[in-house]
This record gives structure tokens, sequence and C-alpha cells, in this order.
């Protein structure tokens, strides 16, 4: 990991009224890595996730993607978001769907028809394309929402628990998808709290309670804890915050 980081947030909090749900994080994240952030339910992890995508504004702190301060409109193009809850739309077919979406993003013609084939293919229901979303399984839709984020290619993926709700074989194939897309150069952040899918990250943030208790990867997680699991190594970081 060298060179200008394709994500920089400092000293970032985020206040929803009276109440802090992110206090002082500071974090970068690097071109063409998978980036984890790992916590349980209420951490704040979508807070920060809609933050980098510039869907909200921090409160105090700065948050940079792509060398531009967020909120960014021209940005926000460049980066692909897959929130926690679908939002597709039920009565429409799934075709259509992906080619409202498309249009969107500035997609036509021959190219639209390209990309709509190609992330179909890769999250494997090509042959599911003509049905409308609401006979769709929750793990379909997952699926249909991780295709919609990759359409335009961006140059940074934000996924919000992409897999729940996925079974184990495609959860594999997913990740596997995610490393070639990696490997491609695109930058990953993915939220989870599944902690072996916190392994298959280059580094990972811990976060409790709207705080960064730790990052690294999760080698060195393990190792500076000395710990055998990612589950051993957080509990240890929030056993010893506390
Ligand atoms: N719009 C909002 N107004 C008030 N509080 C909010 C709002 N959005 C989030 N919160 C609060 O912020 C905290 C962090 O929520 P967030 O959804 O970021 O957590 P998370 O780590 O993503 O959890 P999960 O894994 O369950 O999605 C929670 O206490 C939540 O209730």
């Amino acid at each position: 990991m060298s060179g200008k980081p394709c994500i920089r947030m400092e000293h970032v909090s985020k206040r929803f009224g009276k109440k802090t749900v992110i206090e002082d994080v500071s974090l970068d994240v690097y071109g063409g890595e998978i980036f984890g952030m790992l916590g349980p339910s209420g951490a704040g992890k979508t807070t920060i996730v809609k933050m980098i995508a510039g869907i909200d504004e921090a409160t105090h702190g700065t948050i940079h993607v792509l060398n531009t301060k967020m909120p960014n409109l021209q940005v926000m193009k460049r980066i692909g978001f897959m929130a926690q809850s679908d939002a597709l739309y039920g009565e429409l077919t799934v075709l259509e769907n992906l080619q409202f979406f498309a249009s969107i993003y500035g997609l036509k013609g021959k190219k639209q028809k390209q990309r709509i084939h190609e992330v179909m293919e890769l999250v494997n229901l090509t042959d599911h394309i003509k049905k409308p979303v609401h006979q769709y399984s929750g793990g379909m839709k997952r699926r249909l929402s991780l295709a919609i984020s990759l359409l335009h290619e961006p140059e940074v993926l934000l996924l919000d628990e992409p897999t729940v709700g996925i079974d184990p074989v495609l959860r594999q194939a997913i990740w596997e998808e995610l490393d070639r897309i990696r490997q491609n150069g695109t930058t990953i952040v993915v939220t989870t709290h599944v902690m072996d899918e916190a392994e298959k990250c280059q580094r990972l943030a811990m976060i409790r309670d709207g705080r960064l208790i730790a990052v690294g990867s999760p080698a060195e997680l393990k190792k500076e804890t000395g710990s055998q699991t990612i589950e051993q190594a957080f509990l240890y970081f929030g056993g010893a915050r506390q």
C-alpha cells in the first residue's frame, strides 16, 4: 500500500440530534484494496459508508474520495453503492430495473446491453432477467442490487452487508468476484459482521460504539493480539477499550 489514499477520513464525527453515533474516526483506504468494516449491529458501519458515498454529511471532520472533498456530485458518479435495503422497483421486471439504473448512469444502447449482460452473468442471474422483481427471493434481490452497483464500472465500490441472505456457495462466488474486481483496480469497502468474510479483506477497520478500535490486515490484527481468529482479536480490542 503506497501513494495517496483513495479514501481519507479525518477526525470524522456524526451526530443525529444530540446523539453522537460516530466519534473522531480517521482512516485511509488505498487504491485496489478490499477494506472491511467489521463491527456489531449499531456500531456505525452504515453511517460511515453513507458519508463516504456522499449521501450523508459528517458533522465534524472531512472525507476525501479520489482527492475530492465529499459530498461531491461528480465523484458520486464514480462510486458504486449497494445499500443494506434493496432499492428496487418491485413491479418492474429485472431487466427494466437494470435499464432504469443504467440510464441514470448514462449507459445507452449497445454499451448498456453489454454491461447488463456482464453484471447479470457475474451474479448468476441471467436466466431470471425477465421476472418481475417481486418474484425474487431476498438473496436474489441482494445479487441484483450488487449487479446494479457495478453497472457503470465504478472506481470505488461501497457495499453495505452485500452477502446477507445469500447461501454459502454463492457467497463464496461473490467474494471471488470481488477479488477479481479489486485486481482490476477497483477499491472496495465492505461492511460485515461475519468474521470469516473479514479474513478475506486486505485490511480491516474494527468499529465499536461509533469508534475505530483497530485497523490493520487480518494477519497484523491477529498477531498484535496473539489471537488465532479475527473474532478473538475483535474481542481483545473491544475488551481493552472498556
Ligand atoms: N437517521 C438516523 N437518525 C438517528 N439515529 C440514527 C440514524 N441513522 C443511524 N442512527 C443510529 O446510529 C447508530 C449507528 O447505526 P448504523 O446503521 O450506522 O450501524 P451499523 O453498524 O451499520 O449497524 P447494522 O450492522 O445493524 O446495520 C445506531 O445507534 C443507529 O440507531
